[in-house]
């Protein structure tokens, strides 16, 4: 465990901001995430469209990220593919890029020709994505990269709302951007017509894990059968996520997408289920005093917040003078907003009042937009942001200037955590995560921090769930005797061994819920935390 804080590595981070320029001697970050065996890729090594070509600098996209480098040539070439790869390692670009790269290269239509039989200006291509949050996020870096060579539409009905275009000679494509469930609820028995009609040339599944999986399946799976299967008709699909598990059962988000899409390739980034490497990792063990609530003391739930909100506030004034923003996540919506009170409460007496408490769950939209743009832009002369959210804001979320992430409550499960720490140390950036746990938690957080104290070469991290049987031996001798032995009360061996939840073995042998490992029993539900033997199902 490393406990530097952000003092330490804000050195780390001036080396990682020259991360994207081709100087001799390369930073740490910059080997991780920007460049590839000793040397840098360029834009122009892709036989890209020209305005792609110049407006990617431009917009300080100087060189392709090692994600994008090896995901370019097979998106250009128009071949499914599932891509996997840390939290901030440049995914959405590198899906963006092909995907604008097809559509400037399609032929413009005669000036007098209908768009479709609908007589709509329909959609080329297409973005699924979980929430609204990601739409708003994805629909910007898009409009940002298409300028005005392109629609970008955040909703189904914006289809019909388009306003005709300006010249008919030069009908702009246009790019829908939206959910699994608003895409079918709207299109209804007319979504095969629609797919085939369209002539959508690239169809990606963003954060493929979670709308392949939960209440998002049915509609994604519903339009995974609506795609033109032959070419010259079928598009490109193309699948990102930070957290992607092999096809180990038949209902796994990866066999799902496979069964549709059967050529599809998976490319897996070498550090990908694992924390970035440039993020400094600390878990705060708390007492049971600290804890009333969680050790069954009588303060109950109102004692045991404000306790860990106490916690948070330390953190928080601790990392003040190196603090940009952070993120305080909790686990329950209900705690965000008194949480989030009692922290701008403490925060407004302190001399200075020195940062700004923004409760997501109860922020309006149109300010949360311009909080968001305000942190996106960096700007020097804002104090530093403290929003307190659920996991609502875990997932995809690009906030460069969060340099913090603390956990109020602990996450329920290792991919939880993974996607959490990911707002911050992105793109070879330095971050720090403060983790408070509780006692039902020190399961998950001390295979977490095992993976975290390097006992594993850092591509190979314990939050790997695939490592190989070497590794899995040892990490699980090695956790069953810390958990079993030293910190776990006393189990009956049959519970141990006969665990209820887990239907194999070898997944039990793995230890998820012991080792951090993020493990996924075969009904593809997480299983993680908790003791082996009564494995959560979350
Ligand atoms: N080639 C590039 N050069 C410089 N910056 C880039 C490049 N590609 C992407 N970025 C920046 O890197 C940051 C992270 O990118 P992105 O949001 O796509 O990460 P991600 O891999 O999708 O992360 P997550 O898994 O959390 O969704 C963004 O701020 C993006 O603008």
């Amino acid at each position: 465990m490393h406990v530097y804080g952000l003092a330490h590595v804000a050195a780390a981070g001036a080396a990682a901001d020259t991360g994207n320029q081709s100087n001799g001697a390369e930073p740490a970050a910059c080997r991780a995430i920007i460049c590839t065996h000793g040397r840098q890729s360029k834009w122009s090594d892709y036989d890209l469209h020209p305005m792609l070509l110049h407006r990617l600098p431009s917009l300080r996209f100087l060189h392709p990220t090692h994600v994008q480098t090896l995901a370019l040539d097979r998106m250009l070439d128009g071949q499914p593919t599932a891509l996997t790869a840390e939290t901030g390692s440049g995914k959405t670009l590198a899906y963006l890029v092909p995907l604008l790269h097809r559509l400037l290269s399609l032929p413009s239509p005669p000036p007098t020709a209908p768009s479709s039989t609908m007589g709509k200006q329909l959609p080329k291509a297409i973005v699924l994505v979980p929430n609204h949050l990601l739409i708003r996020q994805t629909a910007g870096t898009l409009a940002l990269l298409a300028g005005n060579a392109a629609h970008v539409l955040t909703h189904p009905s914006d289809i019909n709302n388009q306003s005709p275009p300006a010249s008919p000679h030069a009908p702009l494509p246009s790019v829908l951007i939206t959910t699994p469930a608003a895409l079918t609820n709207h299109l209804h028995t007319s979504l095969p017509a629609f797919m085939s009609e369209s002539g959508i040339q690239t169809l990606v599944l963003d954060e493929a894990d979670l709308l392949l999986s939960g209440s998002y399946l049915a509609p994604t799976q519903a339009i995974l059968r609506a795609v033109p299967r032959r070419a010259p008709n079928r598009p490109l699909l193309v699948l990102a996520a930070a957290t992607l598990p092999p096809a180990r059962s038949s209902k796994w988000p990866l066999a799902l997408a496979q069964r549709a899409i059967p050529d599809l390739a998976v490319i897996r980034s070498s550090g990908s289920h694992a924390a970035p490497s440039t993020l400094d990792e600390r878990f705060e063990y708390l007492t049971s005093t600290d804890d009333a609530h969680e050790s069954g003391g009588t303060g109950g739930r109102g004692e045991a917040l404000s306790a860990r909100a106490d916690k948070v506030l330390d953190i928080l004034t601790d990392e003040q003078n190196d603090l940009r923003a952070a993120i305080v996540f909790t686990n329950l919506a209900k705690d965000v907003d008194p949480l989030a009170h009692y922290l701008r409460q403490r925060i407004d007496k302190e001399a200075g009042a020195w940062a700004q408490v923004y409760p997501m769950t109860s922020l309006p939209a149109d300010s949360r937009d311009q909080l968001f743009t305000a942190l996106r832009r960096q700007r020097n002369d804002m104090k530093p942001a403290v929003l307190v959210a659920t996991d609502a804001l875990a997932r995809g979320i690009d906030l460069p200037s969060v340099n913090l992430v603390v956990h109020h409550t602990f996450p329920t499960d290792a991919v939880a955590y993974l996607h959490r720490v990911g707002r911050t140390a992105r793109l070879g950036k330095p971050g720090v995560s403060v983790a408070l746990v509780g006692a039902k938690d020190v399961a998950l957080a001390r295979g977490l921090e095992l993976g975290s104290m390097g006992i594993e070469p850092s591509q190979d991290r314990i939050l790997d769930p695939w490592p190989s049987s070497t590794r899995v031996t040892l990490v699980t001798i090695a956790v069953l005797y810390l958990t079993q032995v030293i910190l776990a009360p006393p189990v009956q061996a049959a519970q141990v061994w006969q665990p209820e939840a887990i239907q194999s073995k070898a997944i039990a042998g793995v230890s998820g819920a012991r080792a951090g490992a993020v493990a996924w029993n075969q009904r593809g539900a997480v299983v993680a935390g908790g003791k082996l033997g009564k494995a959560r199902r979350v």
